[in-house]
C-alpha cells in the first residue's frame, strides 16, 4: 500500500510521529511536507495528497492540521475523495468499513500521538465491507456531478 502524507504547521509534529510509525510498519509513503515549521495554509497541503489519491497514484492519504477540520474540508473538495476526520479508534474502523474512506485526517491539537498511532493502524488494517454500503458510496459519487 502506498500512502501520501502532508500537514500544515499545526500538524508537523504529529506528521513526523506518523511517518515514523509507517516506517516501523514497513509501509511505503511519500511526504508532501511542509519541510519547515513556518506558518502555511492547509489547502495548499491538502491538494497534493488529495490529487494523488484521487488519481490512483497513491492508495490512501493521511492529512494532519491543528484540528484536522480545515485540511479535511479542503481534501473533500476533490472528486473521488472521501476524507474522514477521526479522533477515536471506533470511528477509524467504522469509516473504513462503511465509508471506504481514502484519506484519514487528524488534528494534532486534539489528540496525542499514542491515540493517533492506534487510529492509523486501525484505519490502515480495516477493509471496506461493501454490501449495503456500496450504493451509499455510489450516491456520494453522484453528488459530485
Ligand atoms: O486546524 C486548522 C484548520 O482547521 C489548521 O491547523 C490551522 O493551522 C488552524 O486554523 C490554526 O492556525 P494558526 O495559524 O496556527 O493559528
Amino acid at each position: 500500500m502506498k500512502i501520501a502524507i502532508s500537514s500544515d504547521h499545526g500538524g508537523n509534529n504529529l506528521r513526523r510521529e506518523i511517518m515514523n510509525l509507517l516506517t516501523e510498519l514497513n509501509i511505503e509513503y511519500t511526504d508532501f511536507g511542509p519541510q519547515t515549521d513556518d506558518s502555511v495554509d492547509y489547502p495548499d497541503y491538502a491538494k497534493p495528497v488529495a490529487e494523488r489519491v484521487a488519481s490512483g497514484e497513491f492508495d490512501r492519504g493521511i492529512l494532519i492540521c491543528g484540528t484536522g477540520i480545515g485540511i479535511s474540508i479542503a481534501a473533500n473538495k476533490f472528486k473521488g475523495i472521501r476524507c474522514a476526520l477521526v479522533h477515536d479508534v471506533f470511528s477509524a474502523k467504522a469509516t473504513r468499513c462503511h465509508n471506504d474512506s481514502n484519506i484519514l485526517a487528524m488534528g494534532e491539537r486534539v489528540i496525542g500521538p499514542g491515540l493517533a498511532q492506534e487510529i492509523v493502524k486501525t484505519w490502515l488494517n480495516t477493509d471496506f465491507e461493501g454490501g449495503r454500503h456500496e450504493k451509499r458510496i455510489q450516491k456520494i459519487a453522484e453528488l459530485e456531478n
